[in-house]
């Protein structure tokens, strides 16, 4: 049997050894901390994770996905809004990352300092009818503020920017932290991983084989005809008919408008976005472990065509995207579809990087 002095000494021990707690909900205008009173496990160790845009429609779902990562073992959720029920409610998973929850504009510093990975999937999503370019106008200014952020606060994370147009926003990120001194594009990720995602579902269903077999490179940009399925280099190595063709690259071109006009009204895809976005962290995080051999399509700053962005296969390490492949043999149809995929890239580019220059 304890007595009381034995217990008040064990209780006084474990205070002093107390980790983080495993919920913390840290609110703008306010400097209330709200600690849970409880004895909390602390952080596994792995890395730390802001998801910024962290209560909308992807940001739900990802922020759950990576609280079961068991790479994470800090995962900060910030948004202007409702960030205090995602987080309590993701809190409560028993899984090892610690999590916090940050909401208004004047957290966002705060939310991001000492993070080695940032996923942004804020910003307004699609309608029927829209195309990604029209979110340009809102889109353009909350990725410019979050990365201003960035800049101040973890000017080393790797960032996974979902944002749309990814096509421009990536671009407008570049411009940001190049105006503060920061920018190392290999830390500059722009996600194009739910269209390989999409590509090796929609060839596996033609193919009749196990999506998780297959491997579909997606080249270019992330919109319309940027998006450049290379179904000559499938893996594993398999021929297709011309219809074929021609229906996998429309299907995978306009995998986002299929969601957006299915959902009519309720916004763009959130939780195949959630799942690819969970799918190309995990891949950072274990680059940034140091495995081999680690490689995922994204769009990044690159010298494989005349562009000076675009989306191919990159090789992730433990300074981000450490080496970009090119874009191996194409045949004719492809060869096409590049030529169509930079004209528009070209726009999309030039249209971000302009807004910052205004
Ligand atoms: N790269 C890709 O493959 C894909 C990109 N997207 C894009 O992801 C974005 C988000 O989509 P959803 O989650 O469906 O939208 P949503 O509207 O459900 O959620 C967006 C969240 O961003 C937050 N937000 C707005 N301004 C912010 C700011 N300044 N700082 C932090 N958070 C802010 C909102 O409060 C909201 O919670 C859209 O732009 C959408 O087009 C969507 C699917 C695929
Ligand atoms: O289509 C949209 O607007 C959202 C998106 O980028 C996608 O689902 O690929």
């Amino acid at each position: 049997m304890h007595t009381t002095s034995e217990a008040n000494q064990r209780i006084a021990r474990i205070a002093a050894h107390l980790h983080p707690p495993n919920f913390q909900m840290i609110e703008g205008n306010s400097s209330n901390i709200g600690r849970m009173d409880c004895r909390a496990k602390g952080a596994a160790p792995g890395f730390k994770v802001a998801i910024i845009g962290a209560a909308g429609g992807i940001g739900q779902p990802l922020s759950m996905l990576m609280k079961m990562n068991p790479l994470v073992s800090v995962l900060h959720l910030y948004d202007v809004v409702n960030t205090p029920g995602v987080t309590a409610d993701i809190s409560h998973m028993d899984t090892g990352a610690v999590v916090r929850g940050f909401v208004g504009k004047d957290k966002l510093d705060e939310a991001l300092t000492g993070m080695d990975l940032v996923i942004v999937p804020a910003g307004v999503p699609r309608k029927p009818g829209m195309t990604r370019d029209d979110l340009f106008n809102i889109n353009a200014g909350i990725v410019k503020t979050i990365c201003e952020g960035i800049a101040r606060s973890c000017p080393r994370a790797i960032v996974n920017l979902i944002s749309n147009p990814v096509n421009s926003t990536v671009p407008i990120a570049a411009e940001v932290f190049k105006k503060a001194g920061t920018y190392d594009p290999k830390l500059l990720l722009g996600v194009t991983m739910l269209d390989v995602v999409r590509a090796n579902t929609f060839v596996a269903e033609v193919l009749g084989l196990d999506p998780r077999e297959v491997d579909v490179p997606v080249v270019g940009g992330h919109a319309g005809v940027t998006i450049l399925p290379l179904l000559s280099q499938v893996k594993p190595p398999c021929s297709f008919t011309p219809e074929e063709i021609n229906h996998l690259t429309d299907r995978i071109q306009n995998g986002g408008t299929e969601v957006v006009e299915a959902k009519a009204g309720a916004g763009s895809a959130t939780l195949s976005m959630a799942y690819a976005a969970v799918k190309f962290a995990d891949a950072c995080l274990r680059g940034l472990r140091g495995d081999a051999g680690v490689i995922e399509c994204s769009f990044v700053q690159s010298q494989v065509t005349e562009l000076p962005f675009f989306a191919t296969k990159v090789r992730l390490g433990r300074s981000g995207a450490e080496e970009i492949f090119p874009l191996g043999p194409l045949n004719e149809y492809e060869r096409a579809g590049l030529e169509k995929a930079k004209t528009e890239l070209a726009t999309s580019i030039d249209k971000g990087v302009s807004f910052t220059r205004k």
